[in-house]
């Protein structure tokens, strides 16, 4: 539900960070409350990131804030962040219009178990139906689904609209009209008949326009599209490459348009748009043809001696006046069939002469009912189009909405994701890292925690792959919370109400120790349930001592309603202060390209091993031979040592 227009500036506030300052300035900028609103509703998260001080991240909260679905305060840390940002990326890759790319960015994890299985229920039907839809052909056609453009014809001073009260007047203006053809109130003498089109606003019929020919009588309480249809004709002209393509994919969807009813409208008056005549090069072409016609007979008549004498009292014979008749006759019949008009320009004489007078009065008058004929049909046109607007631009969204269900099938369908179960613990089969799809040696893997092991620690090999663990819980953690199918074969999720994950990239400057300790010991209290992934934790100070605040922290988790897995080389020493379950990832040699060996799901119950030497030993085999001699050094300890 959208916030109503009063509470715009409130909800502004509501998001972090935004001051009522910023909030002005934010919906000043967007030409005011109803503009804002709608850049919302139209999802124009770009338009909003595009004002000075707002990023991207803060559009997309302003504009779920305003949507009434705030983005919840669940993503806690950097890296959590990040993993959700990647999740996202990967989805929106698969959108082809940016109201679907906008749509996939508002997705948020939310604690709403309800709409996150009708949510994973939808993306699941998306996914088996895009297999059964010609993909490529729709990804073409989705491309070019945008939101329709505004056309706004330009000015054409060669027609007025012509009103008799201030009233009308007033009501052309405000209707906008006068954008598209100049205003005339009180006509001076002849001033009507410089245009070539009169559109005749007609409330009492008090002007007398009997002179006038170029006039159509439209009355006061027309519509916009009755007084100038250039408006809707030329929106739709605009957008007719979009509806074409919006009805190829509608066609292949079979779903229900109105499309091809436009698109046919749309023909139609083109087809019957006609092509302008050409009077005078008809005429003169028709002259030319009875000219050499009158020669030729001229020439072959055979007079007798009283004819001679009649021609040279009365002008012409007889015989000469049918020869003149009969060609003249013909000359009007193409003239008629040329331009359609029937009217005789000539003036008897040899060659023929043309009325110059009559020829333009012809002229004019053919102008002006051709261009009454065009703008009647164009009115009618644009009277059945103007109808069939609204259903026309709910297509358009329809289709965007289809490219939002379109890209997640998609996403489910290319990555293999399955519905996830909810429930009090962690389990998955065969999870997987989204990046790790369609690498050349994925190995699934199989884990399960938290009920009764809220807090695991998790060692072994280096490069065994416990960080990519870790990211893996957080991915389907959060894609299941964001109403998503998860990357696994089954999982069960356990929906929590933050997400910390702590990496071991993190900054370690002046200070950090401190500022980390202040700002994750409440973390590790009770109090909402968590999901905390730390990677490598002892690296914040000095082993010693970061094993003493890692076992505190865990006694505290163990209480909460928070699930926990710890990466750590230092489970022995932790293990002294207190009991908690630690698995393993072993890694159990090298392979004859010396590739690490190793079973990337984690033994449960198992203090596995480091075996960095097994790391060197593989670097040592791969490396060139300088340094060869260096990781033989270090590796004849690691044998000193056993
Ligand atoms: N399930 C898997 N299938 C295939 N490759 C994997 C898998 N998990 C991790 N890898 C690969 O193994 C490499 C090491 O992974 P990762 O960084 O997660 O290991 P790690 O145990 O955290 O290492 P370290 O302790 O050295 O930081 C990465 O290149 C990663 O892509």
């Amino acid at each position: 539900m959208m916030k109503s227009m009063n509470s715009v500036g409130e909800a502004l506030t509501d998001v972090s960070g935004i001051g009522e300052r910023l909030a002005q300035k934010i919906i000043d900028e967007l030409g005011g409350e109803k503009e804002l609103l709608k850049a919302v509703e139209n999802l124009e998260i770009d338009r909003i990131a595009s004002i000075e001080g707002i990023s991207q991240r803060k559009a997309i909260e302003i504009t779920s804030e305003l949507l009434g679905n705030p983005v919840p305060s669940f993503l806690k840390t950097e890296r959590a962040f990040q993993i959700y940002q990647e999740i996202v990326e990967t989805i929106s890759s698969y959108a082809h219009t940016d109201y679907a790319r906008n749509r996939l960015t508002l997705l948020h994890p939310s604690t709403d178990t309800d709409a996150m299985r009708s949510h994973i229920e939808m993306v699941m039907e998306s996914k088996k139906m895009v297999s059964e839809l010609p993909v490529e052909d729709l990804r073409d056609l989705l491309k070019k689904i945008k939101r329709p453009e505004k056309a706004r014809p330009p000015f054409n001073p060669s027609r007025a609209i012509l009103v008799e009260t201030r009233e009308d007047y007033d009501h052309m203006i405000d209707m906008g009209l006068n954008r598209y053809h100049p205003v005339i109130m009180n006509p001076e003498q002849g001033e009507l008949d410089e245009y070539e089109l009169i559109i005749y606003v007609y409330s009492e019929g008090m002007i007398d326009l009997e002179d006038t020919f170029n006039t159509v009588m439209v009355t006061a309480d027309s519509e916009r599209h009755e007084i100038v249809p250039e408006d809707v004709l030329g929106y739709f002209r605009e957008n007719t490459d979009l509806l074409r393509g919006a009805l190829e994919i509608k066609r292949i969807l079979g779903m229900e348009t109105c499309l091809d009813e436009v698109l046919a409208i749309m023909d139609e008056l083109g087809s019957l748009e006609e092509e302008e005549v050409d009077i005078d090069e008809a005429v003169n072409s028709v002259k030319a043809w009875a000219d050499s016609e009158l020669r030729d007979l001229i020439k072959d008549i055979d007079l007798k001696g009283e004819e001679v004498l009649a021609l040279l009292n009365q002008g012409m014979t007889g015989k000469l006046e049918r020869i003149f008749d009969d060609v003249l006759k013909k000359a009007c019949e193409m003239i008629k069939r040329k331009t359609g008009v029937e009217f005789d320009p000539f003036i008897k004489s040899y060659p023929l002469k043309i009325d110059q007078q009559e020829l333009e009065r012809v002229k004019r008058l053919e102008s002006a009912s051709r261009n009454i004929r065009r703008f009647e049909r164009r009115v009618d046109a644009a009277s059945r189009l103007s109808e069939l607007r609204e259903a026309v631009e709910n297509e358009i969204r329809e289709l965007m909405e289809f490219d939002y269900r379109f890209a997640l099938g998609l996403f489910a369908h290319d990555y293999g994701l399955v519905e996830p179960e909810f429930g009090d613990e962690i389990i998955l089969r065969g999870a997987l890292h989204l990046s790790l799809v369609g690498s050349e040696n994925p190995q699934r893997i199989d884990y399960k925690l938290g009920n009764p092991d809220n807090v695991v620690l998790l060692t072994g090999a280096n490069s065994g792959g416990k960080t990519t663990l870790l990211e893996t819980l957080a991915q389907v953690t959060m894609m299941a919370q964001m109403g998503l199918p998860v990357c696994a074969l089954e999982a069960m999720v356990r929906p929590v109400e933050e997400i910390h994950f702590i990496s071991k990239k993190r900054s370690l400057d002046a200070g950090a120790f401190e500022s980390f300790i202040r700002t994750f010991t409440p973390v590790t209290m009770s109090g909402s349930s968590k999901l905390i992934l730390l990677d490598e934790l002892e690296a914040i100070t000095e082993l010693d001592a970061a094993v003493k605040i890692i076992a505190t922290f865990i006694e505290f988790i163990r209480e909460s309603e928070s699930i926990a897995v710890i990466v750590t080389h230092m489970a022995r020493e932790i293990l002294k202060y207190v009991d908690v379950r630690v698995d393993g990832i072993e890694a159990r040699g090298l392979d004859e390209n010396y590739n690490l060996i190793v079973d990337r799901t984690p033994r449960i119950d198992y203090l596995a091993r480091s075996t960095p030497e097994l790391i060197i030993r593989m670097i040592y085999e791969k490396s060139c031979d300088d340094e060869r001699m260096v990781y033989q050094r270090i590796l004849e300890k690691f044998q000193k040592n056993g």
